[in-house]
């Protein structure tokens, strides 16, 4: 197929996302109202230029390694065109989204990666209000889980909102999106001295957990779908998790520490992702008494509440 015409130019905002929520591991995941941008323009000469601002600049590879140019030359090549084959590219990155946070940041550039080469593809297609397809949309998001190996953030970054991902009988990914509670929002507190690898945090789960946690891990996250959707006086007991969060204190502390607080004093607390940064589920009424309590701890936190995205990803056409 023939590469991009030189003068294209694209545009795709992706939204940060939360994913588990407590007990909906893998699974469970929700779109923040926290975005990273990137703009591709597509080049006469073969060649790429990435450019980098916000988070990330100043260490991450502004070449063909990157992220998001990597995932981009992945998504062309799956569909049917060849690399900087008489063209070429200029990324430009503008993150905002904290990195190795627990805040969706490497789903979102992978997803990002695979729609911009979706627009390239076919420009055409591009109409708003997001400017792809249902079956384009779907087609991403199991290119990103793939990639990622977990759908939950890619799903939420996708398609916005509440999304519950599951794999079909071929690995494919499905993905239905709960009208969430409109009294439900999110408050997230970073622990902003601390970072954790996602692969470091999975590596700390064992192959195997007792029944009774799967039992009780099941009755939760069945539980939590209920809370978000129709009941938010039950996120406390429906963030409850018997999976993953105690099996990785040691690798998150401070994130813990500060899920118990929350907890305590009867806050839907939960790590968020593979952490540190902390969710809190909460309703608009208590919002402020969750940034009260939080302004008495005594490291230094970024804490925001952000809003749920609905949009999920937007790709638009800057210049054809
Ligand atoms: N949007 C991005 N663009 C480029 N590189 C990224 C991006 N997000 C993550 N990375 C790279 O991947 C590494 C691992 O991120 P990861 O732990 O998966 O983060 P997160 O929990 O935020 O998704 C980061 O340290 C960074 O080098
Ligand atoms: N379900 C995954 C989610 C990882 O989210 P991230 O935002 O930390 O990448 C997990 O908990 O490992």
């Amino acid at each position: 197929m023939a590469g991009p015409a030189p003068g294209l130019a694209l545009t795709v905002r992706v939204p940060g996302s939360s994913a588990n929520l407590g007990p909906g591991f893998d699974a469970v995941g929700l779109a923040l109202g926290v975005y990273d941008e990137y703009e591709v323009e597509v080049l006469p000469r073969p060649g790429l230029v990435v450019r980098l601002e916000g988070e990330g600049r100043r260490r991450l590879p502004a070449n063909e390694k990157h992220l998001v140019a990597a995932q981009l030359r992945a998504g062309l090549e799956a569909r049917g065109i060849g690399w900087l084959d008489g063209y070429g590219l200029r990324l430009t990155c503008r993150n905002t989204l904290p990195m190795a946070a627990g805040m969706g940041s490497s789903a979102a550039g992978i997803v990002a990666g695979r729609a911009l080469a979706a627009g390239l593809t076919a420009p055409d297609a591009l109409t708003p209000p997001d400017g792809l397809g249902a079956s384009e949309l779907d087609r991403i998001n199991g290119e990103a889980a793939a990639v990622e190996g977990h759908p939950d953030n890619t799903s939420a970054s996708v398609h916005g909102g509440l999304t519950l991902s599951w794999a079909d009988r071929e690995g494919g990914t499905c993905t239905v999106r709960p009208s969430l509670h409109p009294e439900v929002t999110a408050v997230v507190l970073r622990p902003v001295a601390e970072s954790v690898s996602t692969a470091a945090a999975r590596a700390a789960l064992g192959p195997c957990v007792p029944r009774a946690d799967a039992v009780e891990q099941a009755t939760r996250s069945a539980l939590l779908l209920h809370a978000l959707t129709a009941d938010p006086g039950l996120l406390w007991e429906a963030t409850a998790d018997r999976l993953h969060q105690e099996a990785r204190r040691s690798v998150y502390p401070v994130s813990m520490a500060a899920v118990d607080v929350l907890r305590e004093a009867g806050h839907a607390g939960a790590v968020s992702g593979a952490g540190p940064t902390v969710l809190c589920l909460t309703t608009a009424d208590r919002v402020s008494e969750v940034l009260a309590l939080a302004e008495q701890w005594p490291a230094e936190w970024d804490v925001r509440a952000p809003g749920i995205d609905t949009q999920g990803l937007e790709v638009t056409i800057r210049e054809r």
